[in-house]
């Protein structure tokens, strides 16, 4: 099967992302990850651009091993001396250096003709192979360039010793055809012998995915692209869009690359995180929705067979989480019932029935329903509203600067009131003891989350808490101006959902 190369440009290309700069130690962080997706080349950054970009990609290019590291240059000697400082550690450096070609961008921006452009292409590329072995050269603005005076462009830089021909279509301009037309008629005349091709394609029409594919499809030998698809303005071809269609389509592409799959969603997350440009929910592959179905007909059909509505399995690019049935007003009977389930309740059908009513209800005024929502309705189903098991009647602490802390509690369930007081090392682990005396419950706290619900001094904080009880984990809330109250109370409506669990509350209150 043929080989096609991926070379990465997430940290020169995608770093052109407006907004967007990375610290030496980020790119460095994204380049290892990007070698354990194991890319062929990483364009690394412009190492004439500055100092910062030099010492990322010497970094990179010194500490990231089994890939080629590459840096940009314009055909300058300038440009070319500082690429091949920068990447001459790396195992297999490469230049790839670039020249305008189209008549707009020679003409207004170079203010060069024609012939000072193929005068540059040569000196340019022979200048950089008698450094590296390795030079790609690009052909900026490809896309618009006259073919015969492309022509004449590629067949000087091949002359002169350029390993890598790229035909750029730097403004995302072309259609699917148009580009591969390109690539086929290019080798009809030109002699290209062992030298590569190489599609780069921007998105600027939203066809940067399927240009990138078409070139292929022409047999070019490398594709240029960035992680979750960022770049100079509308981005670039997205890495993970065209590596998930070459695998999935192997049989229409017949070719292979050296990815490995499994690695892309993290690396979409560093990339994201690093670079703070989020990745859109409805991105395919790696946004949050890519395998979230909504609608009760989809969430059905995936229930029974995954394969209806999901044409890519999560686990090929590393998402092991389940997949998600997102409840809201589109939902169905099966997935809310599943979901009900999973939250640890059996119920009859006739409360499952009810339930489900309610909880239709509850989607056409709320915009998102959460588990504890589900809780909520679930509560107030089995017990009535307010019923509770355990209520939370007074709090008193007391702490300080030292370690240890005490809370009394007064807490009142069917069968009493009960007080309590306790120790502890902080005034968290004081309350949560003195009410697992009052209540008599014995529930393993395996985790506490505080965060504020709304700006100010005056900020509610909102404490959710998860205990584990025979072998479940049960989630408890609470939202109050004082935190110490919003934890207490979290933690008693976790036990009262462990005692819903149990099915018989008051049998449990001593
Ligand atoms: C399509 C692409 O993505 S190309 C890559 C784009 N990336 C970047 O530009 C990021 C890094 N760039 C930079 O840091 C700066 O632009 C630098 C350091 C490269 C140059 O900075 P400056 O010297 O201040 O020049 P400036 O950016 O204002 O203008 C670009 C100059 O390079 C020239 N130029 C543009 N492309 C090339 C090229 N491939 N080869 C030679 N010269 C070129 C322009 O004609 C212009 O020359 P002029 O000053 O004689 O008019
Ligand atoms: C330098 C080249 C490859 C480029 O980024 C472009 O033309 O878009």
């Amino acid at each position: 099967m043929r080989h096609i190369q991926i070379f990465d440009t997430t940290l020169r290309d995608g770093e052109q992302s407006p907004g967007v700069s990375l610290t030496t130690g980020e790119k460095l962080e994204i380049a290892r990850q990007l070698a354990r997706l194991r890319v062929d080349v990483i364009e690394a950054g412009y190492a004439a651009a500055s100092p910062g970009d030099f010492a990322a990609v010497q970094t990179i290019a010194r500490e990231v091993k089994g890939v080629s590291i590459c840096s940009l240059a314009r055909a300058t000697e300038n440009d070319i001396m500082r690429a091949y400082e920068a990447c001459q550690p790396s195992d297999a450096p490469r230049i790839h250096l670039f020249l305008a070609t189209s008549d707009v961008h020679m003409q207004h921006k170079l203010r060069m003709t024609r012939d000072q452009v193929l005068q540059q292409v040569d000196s340019a590329v022979r200048f950089a192979r008698a450094k590296v072995p390795y030079v790609e050269f690009s052909a900026e603005d490809s896309g618009r360039t006259d073919f015969d005076f492309l022509v004449e462009v590629v067949k000087v830089a091949v002359a002169a010793g350029a390993s890598v021909i790229n035909l750029p279509d730097t403004v995302g301009y072309l259609l699917p055809h148009e580009y591969a037309q390109r690539f086929v008629r290019l080798r009809e005349r030109v002699d290209l012998g062992n030298v590569l091709l190489s599609a780069h394609c921007h998105d600027d029409l939203g066809l940067a995915v399927a240009n990138t594919l078409a070139a292929i499809e022409a047999s070019v030998d490398q594709v240029e692209v960035t992680m979750n698809g960022i770049g100079e303005r509308a981005g670039n071809a997205s890495l993970e869009e065209v590596a998930v269609a070459l695998k999935l389509r192997q049989e229409q592409y017949k070719v292979e690359t050296r990815l490995d799959l499994s690695q892309i969603a993290r690396t979409s997350k560093l990339v994201s995180r690093l670079t703070g440009m989020v990745v859109p929910a409805n991105k395919a592959v790696v946004g949050a929705n890519a395998f979230a179905h909504e609608s009760g007909i989809h969430q059905d059909g995936v229930l029974k067979e995954r394969t209806t509505y999901e044409i890519i399995n999560p686990e090929l690019v590393g998402i092991t989480e389940n997949k998600q049935l997102v409840l809201g007003k589109h939902s169905g009977r099966h997935a809310f019932f599943k979901h009900v389930e999973e939250l640890g309740y059996t119920l009859s059908d006739q409360d499952m029935q009810d339930l489900f009513k309610r909880f239709k209800d509850l989607c056409d005024k709320k915009k998102q329903v959460t588990d504890e929502d589900i809780l909520a309705l679930i509560d107030e189903r089995l017990y009535g509203e307010g019923q509770h098991a355990f209520a939370l009647d007074y709090l008193h602490v007391s702490c300080g600067n030292q370690p240890l802390a005490t809370a009394t509690v007064r807490v009142t369930g069917p069968n009493g009131v009960f007080e309590e007081a306790a120790v502890g090392n902080g005034p968290i682990e004081a309350i949560y003891r003195a009410i697992d005396r009052a209540t008599g419950e014995e529930v393993e706290l395996t985790s506490y989350q505080i965060s504020s619900v709304t700006p100010g001094q005056d900020a509610l904080g909102e404490v959710r808490v998860q205990v584990r009880a025979n072998d479940r984990l049960v989630t408890g809330r609470h939202v109050a101006s004082d935190v110490m109250e919003a934890s207490a109370r979290a933690y008693v409506d976790a036990i009262n959902r462990v005692m819903i669990l149990r099915g018989t509350p008051a049998a449990l209150v001593k």
